[in-house]
């Protein structure tokens, strides 16, 4: 595993504003964090919540009303292929082969063709998309095109990969397979993730660190550190501490489900049965 020394994140106190004349509102509330290069952070929270907007503002699509982004150290003050965006739906070009639509990023550089194809097989092969260079996107899976997408991303070799509900709308067994397969390639690039879902287990998966939006006007209301060993696999979300975390999450998230949150989580590699009586 490579030691990340790029893709640190400060956002410092925050705020952004949508919208426009009576219908202007306050998205997100003094919101500051930090994020260490080659971290992976999950954003939790309610719907519209102000989740994209974070994103969007570390992305350079949102200016900020108030406070900063940087990203190691240089103001966000537009987008930059440094920071790789890959959302839910996707975005390839249909009339592009697989293979030219992941080489795209460098045809804008002034890749030479041969070049550019074969960084291109490279990550196809990281993304196990071996075999698929000639196939249109039409041809393939959701989860073969975001794995497509993944590798059109790191083909840029950003600093950070900002992560809008990737996997959202995938079936339940592909989107463990994507995870598992976005692990495996975070553990061998490292670059930073800053991952937005719906989805407790998802952020549980994947975050060294997850972040509990508040309802709109979003503003952090925990922090959850995890460390779980890596690498990963489908036997940790069975694990005891795992639905202690869970449980946690559910309690902040569906305060209206009335699961008390844990005063304290138990040590990991140390579950304490007595901290397991979750009162409904
Ligand atoms: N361009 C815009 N103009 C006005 N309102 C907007 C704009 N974009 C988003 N909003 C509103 O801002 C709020 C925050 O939106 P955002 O998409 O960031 O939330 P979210 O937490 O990502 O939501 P979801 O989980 O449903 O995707 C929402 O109430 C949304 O309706």
């Amino acid at each position: 595993m490579t030691t990340a020394q790029f893709g640190k994140i400060d956002i410092d106190r925050l705020h952004i504003q949508l919208g426009k004349g009576k219908r202007r509102f306050e998205a997100l509330h003094d919101v500051s964090m930090s994020i260490a290069p080659g971290e992976f952070v999950c954003v939790l929270g309610p719907s519209g919540c102000g989740k994209s907007t974070l994103l969007g503002a570390v992305a350079g699509h949102l200016p900020a009303s108030e406070g900063s982004v940087h990203v190691d150290d240089a103001a966000v003050d537009g987008p930059h292929p440094d920071r790789g965006l890959v959302f839910q739906h996707h975005t390839l070009f249909p009339w592009k082969k697989v293979l030219d639509n992941v080489a795209f990023g460098l045809k804008m550089k002034g890749l030479a063709r041969g070049e550019r194809h074969q960084r291109a097989r490279n990550l196809l092969k990281l993304v196990g998309l071996e075999g698929f260079e000639h196939c249109y996107p039409a041809h393939l899976s959701g989860g073969m095109q975001q794995r497509v997408e993944i590798a059109r991303v790191l083909i840029n070799h950003p600093r950070v990969m900002l992560m809008d509900e990737p996997f959202g709308a995938l079936d339940a067994q592909t989107r463990l397979k994507m995870q598992e397969l976005l692990l495996e390639v975070w553990a061998g690039i490292k670059t930073t993730i800053l991952f937005i879902t719906h989805d407790i287990d998802e952020a549980l998966f994947l975050a060294d660190r997850i972040l509990i939006l508040s309802p709109r006007p979003g503003r952090i209301i925990e922090e959850i550190k995890l460390e779980f060993p890596r690498p990963r696999g489908p036997e940790l979300v069975t694990s005891l501490q795992f639905t202690e975390f869970k449980r946690h999450c559910l309690a902040l998230l569906h305060p209206e489900a009335k699961v008390r949150p844990l005063e304290r989580l138990s040590p990991l590699g140390a579950p304490n049965l007595t901290d397991i009586q979750f009162a409904i």
